[in-house]
């Protein structure tokens, strides 16, 4: 069907870096049943060329970009792909072709330099670069890219005002660049910029394919005639269908040898024009349809006879395609290739994944730096924590200022411990819930590409947050113990802390896990509060421990509240002599006969704090889980 794609180029003799031939990609649609989404593509690409992928909306461009890079998740892929005359090795392939995303997916908060010293730290080999060399290689690739002048402006993002759009993919494309990949690949480079950001975009892109001998592959929609005239290679597709495919400069003339002038003073125009389907009707959309197929045809034909312009016979070939093609059945029409006798192979699904670059303490102490300048960062979320923090001394202190022994103090004693137990929760999860999520989509970015282990992300991200919590909560918790006053004993002072911190760490698992479980922001707060206060049901104070309904009463026992709260009363109460006076119709005497009453006394301090602290491991730990193993992508590699 295709002439093979691996041959050596013409003029050079060199080896593709990329060659691919005969690739369909079908996907099962309810409405349809399977669909073809591309159609036997066959292709190549050298290093140094500027290629772009090019077609109207829906021709397929993506996905056969996502295809080449080995990112495709669903759907059946047959045909062919090499890399370098070879078969790909899923595990050094993808160190080798760096994907830049659509969307920028960067920290908002770091600046341009830490944004890229950051990619360089974590991938490149601390053994074959030193420290000085990866910053020289930053630099480097900031001076290429036009970044120096901005390299301590903040990325920026939504409500943070930050480098420009042109700018932040410029940044985009660095973080791939330093890490000296042998393919760079870009989807929709210039999508959402103005006309000379996108051109300064892919100018600098040439600039730097040149310079490195490096390959790069683009989508790109519509482009200006400047654009199209850096480009050295074009992709043309339409309907998943191949219509050209060569250089960039000889796309006019073969458009115009079948027949076709340029109509428009920008190429790209003109393509997009001739190749889009039209939809304003049944008979409009397959005569489109026919079109299409007959340019595909013929620029099969083109190609099986050496595809050197000028050939004055092409506006003949299309011609006698489409004619052949109108007398044909519509069945046949819709799916023209697939009658086609290839042996083709299917790509399997593989779960592949990059070796490490560097070994696990580096990666966390770059991870814990970055993640705590991140943090450090987030100023919204740390006045919010210390405005709570001082709300709740305030308001908890005086509302229960100074508890006497008398029997109104035991129920006050019950509420605050409960209050404060609530405190350690509510307050912490929210906010960290929100940060993992908001840096969720970096974290998939950089794990798709095995920048780091998962291991080394949970530590330095958990452990950046400990400080940021606990600090606050400490003054929150020496304040609240002598505005009530609490009992004044060294001893049940630090056991009470070292319980909050019990929680207070829980509570941080419990956020990782969330975020990690759950896709989105809107759901994980849904599901958190619901969660939360339904697990409050168990700590003991809304129920007594003791008289849970049999079939529920299991919950206490992985209940963060139960615990924590177990041993916050028994610290306080135990060794407590309450007063009794005629008016009261009850009367506790000691602290143990109020913690037997709530069903408190199950379990000794210490174990409490133990099974508290297990439990926060056993969030990390599902977090882990999910993330390394159930939500980790598997890819169809050929
Ligand atoms: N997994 C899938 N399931 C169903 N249809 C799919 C799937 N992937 C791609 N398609 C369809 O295949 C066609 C090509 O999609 P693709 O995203 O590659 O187009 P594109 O040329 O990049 O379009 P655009 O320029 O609008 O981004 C579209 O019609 C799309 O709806």
């Amino acid at each position: 069907m295709t002439t093979p794609s691996t041959e050596k180029d013409k003029r050079t003799g060199a080896t593709p870096i990329l060659s691919w031939s005969n690739l369909d990609y079908d996907v099962n649609t309810k409405q349809h049943g399977v669909r073809r989404i591309l159609h036997g593509l066959s292709g190549n690409i050298y290093s140094g060329e500027l290629v772009a992928i090019m077609g109207s909306s829906g021709a397929g461009k993506t996905t056969l970009l996502n295809v080449l890079s080995g990112r495709v998740q669903g759907g059946r892929l047959y045909g062919d792909i090499q890399f370098n005359g070879s078969k790909r090795n899923p595990h050094t392939f993808k160190r080798l072709l760096a994907f830049v995303e659509q969307d920028d997916l960067m920290f908002p908060q770091l600046t341009v330099e830490e944004t890229l010293t950051a990619s360089a730290e974590l991938r490149l080999s601390n053994k074959k670069y030193s420290k000085e060399e990866k910053c020289e290689r930053v630099s480097a690739v900031m001076r290429q890219l036009r970044l120096t002048h901005i390299r301590d402006t903040a990325i920026g993002g939504y409500g943070t005002r930050g480098v420009s759009g042109g700018e932040r993919k410029r940044v985009s494309i660095g973080s791939e660049l330093v890490t000296d990949p042998s393919i760079l690949v870009l989807d929709e480079p210039s999508s959402g910029l103005d006309s000379s950001s996108a051109e300064m975009v892919v100018s600098l892109t040439k600039e730097m394919s040149r310079e490195r001998d490096l390959c790069t592959l683009m989508t790109i929609h519509q482009p200006s005639a400047e654009m199209v005239a850096k480009l050295d290679k074009l992709i043309i597709l339409a309907q998943g269908k191949l219509v050209y495919m060569g250089p960039a400069s000889q796309a006019l003339p073969y458009f115009e040898s079948l027949g076709f002038p340029s109509t428009n003073s920008n190429p790209a125009n003109f393509f997009i024009d001739l190749t889009t389907v039209d939809f304003s009707s049944d008979e409009a959309m397959r005569k489109s349809e026919q079109h299409i197929q007959a340019l595909s045809d013929s620029f099969i034909k083109f190609r099986a006879s050496g595809g050197q312009l000028p050939l004055p016979h092409l506006k003949n070939s299309y011609a006698s395609i489409a004619t052949a093609r109108n007398l044909k059945s519509e069945s046949e029409h819709s799916n023209p290739n697939i009658n086609i006798d290839i042996t083709q192979e299917e790509a399997s699904l593989v779960l592949y994944e990059p070796p490490p670059m560097n070994d696990w303490l580096s990666e966390f102490w770059i991870l814990l730096k970055r993640d705590w300048t991140l943090l450090k960062r987030h100023r919204s979320m740390i006045y919010g924590l210390l405005a709570q923090c001082i709300a709740s001394t305030i308001f908890i202190g005086f509302v229960f200022f100074q508890m006497k022994t008398d029997q109104a103090s035991i129920q006050n004693r019950v509420g605050v411990l409960f209050m404060f137990a609530l405190l350690c929760t509510f307050p912490v999860i929210f906010p960290v819930v929100s940060i993992i999520m908001t840096g969720r989509s970096v974290l998939l970015r950089e794990r798709s590409s095995g920048t780091y282990r998962m291991t080394s992300y949970f530590f330095a991200r958990s452990l950046s947050f400990f400080p940021l919590v606990f600090v606050p909560y400490i003054f929150t918790y020496i304040g609240i113990y002598f505005l009530v006053h609490f009992q004044y004993d060294a001893t049940k002072f630090f056991i009470g802390m070292a319980n909050m911190f019990a929680i207070l760490f829980t509570s941080i698992g419990f956020s990782f896990g969330l975020a990690m479980i759950v896709k989105s922001m809107e759901v994980a707060f849904i599901i958190a509060p619901i969660t939360i206060s339904n697990l409050m049901l168990f700590a003991g104070n809304l129920s007594n421990a003791k008289a849970i309904t049999p079939v529920l009463s299991w919950i206490k026992y992985v209940c963060m509240y139960y615990y924590s709260y177990s041993a916050f009363m028994q610290n306080e109460f135990n060794g407590l002599e309450f007063s009794c006076t005629s008016d009261d119709t009850a009367c506790y005497r000691t602290g143990e006969s109020v913690i037997e009453s709530y069903g408190l006394n199950e379990q000794a301090i210490w174990l409490c704090i133990v099974i508290n602290l297990a439990i926060g491991v056993g969030h990390y730990g599902i977090a882990y889980v999910f993330t390394r193993w159930l939500a980790k992508p598997r890819y169809l590699w050929i």
